[in-house]
């Protein structure tokens, strides 16, 4: 939360100000502090409703739409009203747990934990805060829950194996709020057992005021529902009313061979054809050091995110790319959580919260599902996660290298653009079935499917009143450089790609360490830890690092400057470019890849 990351104004409720919450005077303040004069939609919705009625809230709001601050407003309201009135109790200097916000990662935890830090800023005697899946060692942990923070972030299981510990110092007496965050990712992560164990160690029967909030919601919540809240105010914010204004996002899809897949992205990094950051998802690890390694041959520099790298680096590199550090993250989306199983069910649930009324599935089907689901898991490093919730700053564009393998997953992974009021392009390289295969080594698994989830895409888009488009280029503009990527791309090896993940590793293990002590008191020595560094284990080539006259379309050649102005498209397609709206309505925002003219 500061002042430059501030929602679009689509979701802003300009009717509603934070004034009428009769928020106490801290809170406010460092709302305004912030930046923030006006609450979201989904801010003024779930605010009263949390404060005034006292209702459990299970909310459906779109990415980047200000759903952390919907649920943190009124969990800090009413523990500072609760402080307030124990201030005249003689109970005064209790320590038990007011609120626990459960998230399915340790990305979502931290950048959780810093919004509410900043929330509580004025009000830090009264409330604080511990993010239990931060890396503390388990003593520090220890000694800093027998102070009883009013505030535990966690992800399920480690909240779990802290309520399990034989000295558990968590006293949940007078727990007052329970907000499970991204709670189908938290089921889909494989938590829901957590969940019910935790469940036990909860006052559920004393007034616990409880959050489910996602950008995308299915009847896997059911049970959640069932065990968690009572008559929840469902709260469904309505995309049209979202979408007919948000204009931001421009959406685009490449038909491309595997291979081409590295040869486009090389062009476009190489000519600098995306003005701004740009997030890359792969679907595998080694298939993000594959294409850092090949981007490598050619000089431009990336770095990586994955389930692998420490956690410390893992929340350093996203903390860096935000900072503006890095132009280029390739980030292997591990919540993709690589399912397989028919999707279509999943397609209709896009537009439904499950409400009494609305669930319509018997018993027997979502059981079901939900076994299918669990057949389907692949066990990864649970708590990682940087789809869902993680709130990127100033990402110009985000390219699906590999197109997830969900519908749903494709919600999250754009939404990563286009956030704070920003405008954003999400490409997405589309591997026709005709083209898998063919290529051994740069063929990725999950791209068999791409057609398939390609519809899904452009259906449930097109529910929410949107359109991805095709984006048609000259192929010849790109052949020149295929020899070249050719070559580069044959330095790559599997061994090279192997090698490259173990250094990776090393190096971030023994920086993740340094991380810690370092970084306030010797910021100089931040260039030496900087994760985009080459990793070399491919042989690299530096003639390819230069791009000769001769590749270059001709008016590049001559000037330059030029060199970002490349005819990519044909110019017929250009003039549908934007996006458009059920209305019939054309964008008419900026959008980098315009510049490929
Ligand atoms: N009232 C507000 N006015 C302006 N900006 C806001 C307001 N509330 C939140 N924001 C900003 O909007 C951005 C998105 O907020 P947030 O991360 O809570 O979205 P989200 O709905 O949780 O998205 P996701 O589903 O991707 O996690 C943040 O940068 C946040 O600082």
């Amino acid at each position: 939360m500061s002042s430059d990351q501030i929602a679009s104004a689509a979701y802003i409720d300009d009717a509603v100000t934070f004034e009428s919450f009769q928020l106490d005077s801290r809170l406010l303040q460092s709302i305004k502090n912030n930046g923030f004069i006006n609450p979201t939609l989904i801010q003024s919705s779930a605010i009263p409703l949390a404060l005034q009625e006292k209702r459990d809230i299970i909310a459906k709001a779109s990415t980047g739409s200000g759903k952390t601050l919907a649920y943190l407003i009124p969990v800090v309201q009413t523990i500072l009203e609760y402080k307030k009135a124990l201030s005249s109790d003689s109970k005064f200097g209790q320590t038990s747990t007011l609120g626990i916000i459960l998230v399915p990662t340790r990305e979502l935890a931290q950048q959780v934990f810093t919004v509410l830090e900043k929330l509580i800023l004025f009000c830090s005697k009264d409330v604080h805060c511990l993010n239990l899946s931060s890396n503390l060692s388990d003593s520090v942990l220890n000694s800093l829950l027998l102070e009883g923070p009013e505030i535990i972030i966690s992800t399920p299981a480690k909240l779990l194996n802290v309520l399990d510990t034989k000295v558990n110092s968590l006293s949940l007496e007078e727990l007052k709020f329970l907000v499970i965050d991204e709670v189908d990712l938290v089921l889909t992560f494989g938590y829901q057992e957590d969940l019910m164990k935790i469940a036990r160690y909860l006052p559920l029967k004393k007034n616990l005021q409880t959050f489910l909030m996602s950008a995308t919601l299915n009847d896997d919540i059911q049970d959640l529902k069932q065990q968690f809240c009572r008559s929840p105010a469902i709260l469904k914010l309505n995309e049209d009313e979202i979408n007919k204004d948000q204009t931001k996002l421009v959406q685009y899809y490449v038909k491309v061979s595997e291979f081409d897949k590295f040869l486009l992205c090389y062009v476009i990094f190489k000519l600098g054809l995306i003005k701004g950051k740009t997030l890359i998802f792969v679907n595998d690890i080694d298939r993000g050091y594959r294409l850092k390694l090949v981007l490598e041959q050619f000089g431009i520099k990336s770095c990586i995110l994955n389930s692998e790298l420490p956690a410390n680096s893992r929340q350093h590199i996203v903390e860096e790319f935000n900072k503006n550090v890095y132009q280029l993250l390739i980030a292997t989306d591990d919540t993709e959580y690589i399912k397989e199983e028919d999707e279509e069910e999943e397609d209709d649930d896009q537009g439904n919260v499950p409400a009494e009324a609305e669930a319509t599935n018997s018993e027997a089907e979502i059981k079901g599902k939900k076994e299918k689901k669990k057949r389907t898991q692949i066990k990864k490093d649970k708590e990682y996660g940087v789809s869902r919730g993680v709130d990127f700053k100033n990402v110009a564009c985000v390219l699906n290298f590999d197109l997830p393998t969900t519908a749903k997953s494709y919600v999250h992974r754009i939404g990563r653009t286009a956030r704070a009021g920003k405008s954003g392009t999400a490409i997405s390289f589309v591997v026709p079935l005709k083209e898998f295969g063919k290529h051994k080594p740069s063929m990725c698994r999950t791209a068999k499917k791409d057609e398939k989830i390609l519809s899904r895409i452009i259906k449930q888009q097109s529910k929410l009143g949107f359109e991805i488009q095709p984006y048609s280029f000259d192929v010849k503009q790109i052949e020149g450089f295929r020899y070249r990527m050719e070559d580069g791309f044959r330095a790559v090896t599997q061994v090279a790609v192997r090698e490259a993940r173990v250094k990776e590793l090393k190096q971030e293990l023994l920086t993740s360490d340094k991380l810690k002590r370092h970084f306030e008191e010797n910021p100089q020595d931040l260039q030496s830890l900087r994760h985009d560094k080459e990793l070399h284990p491919a042989r690299v080539q530096q003639h390819l690092k230069r791009v000769p006259d001769y590749l270059l379309p001709e008016a590049a050649r001559q000037d330059k400057k030029k060199i970002g102005f490349i005819p990519f498209h044909n110019a017929k397609q250009q003039k549908k470019r934007g996006r458009i709206h059920k209305g019939g309505k054309r964008s008419g925002k900026s959008d980098p890849l315009r510049n490929f003219k």
